[in-house]
């Protein structure tokens, strides 16, 4: 399997999970309670991780098969081991020593070690540096002492921690030779491997139902003065000493390395979501027709309503765009990584602002996606059994998790005002920010050339980032840097966005030039692009007049010119959507089956409610004509 890229990875996988015995059959989980629910999914999880042991799949594709795909399938109400998989295992193969892999590793892959990442607590998520769980130093025993000094310091969120872990990597605030060392990473045992039984110290347990993925198994942890091991402290970046001396990481933010990871991951996963949306909702537009008879008779596909156009058609655009820019984010994070992993950190600064930016973009468009998406299906996509709704629970929660997106753009506009001011190192060659060192691109707007349209997104970017530069620079002057910052905040989130964007529509125009196998694809890339940009523009026309250099006739012909491409697109909807090649058990909606057998499917699912058992339920006596009395 290693030198399959990640849609191999995921079609492979998607048809061995369709046909393994424990996986292949289904069940509705909508009916069961909450402990049902976890049991029927952490035993899919079980199932899954075995079968990627059979694969023989190293810590990189174990990544990859969190496809959403594939994991939506096996685990649909959240995967209990998604955070040992995504966080636990990563953090242990970066951030442990040799020596401490070697230790860990054989037991993780037998399944005898089932980790958590327990880094936020009840008070503090966003700002890692305010964490209180403390790991105090005792050369005297060699061993950590960890602590929860109060339950506002409680790990409160860690994935799997609530009753299937019994290991954690604890990020806790270490204190050696009497001094505050910042936020470092603990493995720590804290369920005892045969009885399940948490350690002395312990206190953990789950934190109760959600939006949604309520199967992830999110947790809470206290620590009551927990002795651990000097061995335990993960050392391949920052090391405590036997006598309690303190080697200092190479980088700073060393050991925040695995929510970079994550992000990435986390970009390229959510895309998944809104492929899996934009087929139900592409094949359920053909299904459904509504409204006054046309001249053969038949009441309209609802897809040929212009408005109905414009909810679905953007999307299935997007789709291709995102997927592309996502995929080059994850290879550029492989890179990235092998560098810093030997020494050169040189390039870690900007791949931290590009993934936060791109984390939060791809997080925010496809959950105001699939929402749009789940409107576009009337009421029928309000129903469970539509699959939409999970969907949107999933791609909202990444808004959230692996730091909040506003948070995050603010860290990408950071770096921008930094290069924009020239106050950081200069960006290395094939940057995506040297565009804010050079003369804007003035190439002249024109409806139809994507060029153009890039060219405008760009000087948007630029627009953006260099005005709430000048804005803070000049704030700076008058107050103190708190309230400058705090000042301009809103428009250094729209600055990084901006970026985002054009970061996006750049990595695209590259694809779609690079692209030579067929005559017909690159026309078919083309006309994606092409809708996908003059959505955006569409989105935010007062930005490209502002700072794009578009006039408000260009915005006018726009809005025409994306109404004449969506039309253009229709035609080629479904085969567009059939490319993303997602098996109908996959995609397991009633309203997007391939043969759009919408009605009977609607019907088989409603045959499911247990209110459906008896023709008058027991509920009826118990509860109403009791109340008539
Ligand atoms: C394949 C998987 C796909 C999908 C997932 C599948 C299933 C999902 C199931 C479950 C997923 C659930 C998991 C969720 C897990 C979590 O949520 S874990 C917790 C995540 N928490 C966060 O992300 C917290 C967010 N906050 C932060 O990251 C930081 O606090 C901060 C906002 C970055 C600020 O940090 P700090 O206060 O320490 O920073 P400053 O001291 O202010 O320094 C800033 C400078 O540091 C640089 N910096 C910051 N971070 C990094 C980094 N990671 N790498 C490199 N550099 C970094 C920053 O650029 C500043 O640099 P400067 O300008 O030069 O000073
Ligand atoms: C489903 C799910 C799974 C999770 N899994 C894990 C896990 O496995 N391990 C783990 O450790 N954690 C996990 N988390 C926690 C998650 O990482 C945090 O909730 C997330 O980082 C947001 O932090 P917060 O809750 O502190 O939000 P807050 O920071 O309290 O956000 C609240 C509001 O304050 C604003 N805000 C906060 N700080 C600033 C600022 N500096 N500038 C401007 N605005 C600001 C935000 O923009 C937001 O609008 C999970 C969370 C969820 C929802």
């Amino acid at each position: 399997m290693v030198s399959r890229n990640r849609s191999q990875v995921k079609d492979h996988l998607g048809s061995k999970v369709l046909n393994h015995p424990e996986l292949r059959n289904t069940k509705a989980t909508e009916y069961m309670s909450h402990e049902e629910k976890y049991r029927y999914n952490l035993s899919r999880a079980t199932a899954m991780l075995k079968l990627i042991d059979e694969e023989g799949m190293d810590v990189n594709e174990i990544s990859k098969v969190m496809s959403h795909t594939v994991s939506g399938f096996t685990t649909p109400d959240g995967n209990p081991l998604a955070v040992h998989q995504v966080m636990f295992v990563p953090t242990l193969m970066n951030q442990a020593d040799d020596d401490q892999v070697s230790r860990w590793l054989g037991d993780v892959f037998n399944g005898t070690i089932v980790g958590t990442y327990a880094q936020t607590e009840l008070s503090h998520g966003t700002f890692v540096r305010g964490l209180r769980t403390t790991a105090t130093y005792d050369p005297a025993s060699r061993t950590f002492d960890l602590h929860t000094p109060d339950v506002s310091a409680a790990k409160w969120w860690p994935g799997g921690l609530g009753t299937t872990a019994n290991h954690a990597v604890v990020m806790a605030q270490l204190y050696t030779d009497g001094q505050p060392r910042g936020i470092h990473p603990f493995m720590v045992a804290i369920r005892d491997r045969e009885t399940h039984r948490p350690l002395p110290g312990i206190t953990v347990g789950e934190i109760g139902p959600k939006l949604g993925q309520n199967t992830l198994n999110n947790g809470y942890l206290l620590f009551d003065h927990v002795k651990v091991p000097r061995e335990n402290m993960l050392m391949r970046n920052a090391r405590v000493n036997e006598d309690g001396s303190y080697t200092k990481p190479s980088h700073q933010k060393a050991s925040y390395g695995t929510m970079v990871f994550t992000r990435v991951a986390i970009a390229l996963d959510t895309v998944d979501a809104l492929q899996i949306a934009a087929t139900i909702a592409a094949r359920y537009s053909i299904v459904r027709r509504q409204g006054e008879p046309r001249d053969d008779g038949q009441e309209p596909q609802i897809i040929d309503y212009q408005t109905q156009q414009l909810k679905v058609l953007p999307h299935i655009a997007a789709c291709y765009v995102l997927r592309a820019s996502t995929a080059r984010l994850w290879e550029h994070h492989t890179h990235v990584t092998s560098e810093v992993r030997g020494g050169d950190t040189a390039l870690l600064p900007e791949l931290h602002a590009t993934a936060c930016c791109l984390k939060a973009l791809v997080t925010q468009d496809c959950s105001e996606a699939i929402e749009a998406l789940r409107l576009s299906c009337g009421g029928h996509g309000y129903m469970t059994a539509s699959r939409l709704p999970a969907l949107y629970a999933y791609a909202t929660a990444g808004a959230t998790y692996e730091g909040e997106n506003t948070v995050l753009l603010l860290q990408t506009a950071r770096y921008l005002v930094k290069q924009a001011g020239g106050s950081h190192a200069p960006p290395a060659a094939g940057s995506a920010v040297t565009y804010l060192s050079r003369p804007a691109d003035d190439t002249p707007f024109a409806v139809g050339s994507p060029a153009a349209y890039v060219a405008a997104v760009g000087r948007v970017a630029r627009g953006r980032v260099t005005e709430v530069a000048a804005a803070l620079q000049a704030d700076r002057q008058t107050m103190p840097e708190a309230d400058a910052w705090n000042q301009s905040l809103v428009q250094l989130v729209a600055a990084a966005l901006a970026h985002g964007r054009y970061f996006v529509v750049r990595e695209f125009a590259e694809v779609v030039s690079q692209q030579s196998s067929s005559r017909a694809i690159q026309q078919m890339l083309q006309l994606l692009f092409s809708v996908y940009l003059a959505h955006a523009v569409s989105r935010a026309e007062g930005d490209f007049i502002t700072y794009g250099g578009l006039t408000p006739s260009d915005i006018r012909l726009n809005r025409r010119h994306l109404l004449r491409l969506l039309a253009e697109l229709r035609p080629h909807m479904i085969p567009l959507t059939d490319a993303f090649d997602l098996p109908d058990r996959l995609i397991n909606s009633t309203l997007g089956a391939w043969d759009g057998d919408v009605y009977r499917r609607m019907f088989e699912q409603a045959s499911h409610s247990p209110l459906n058992t008896d023709e008058v339920p027991a509920s009826f006596h118990q509860a109403m004509l009791r109340s008539k009395l």
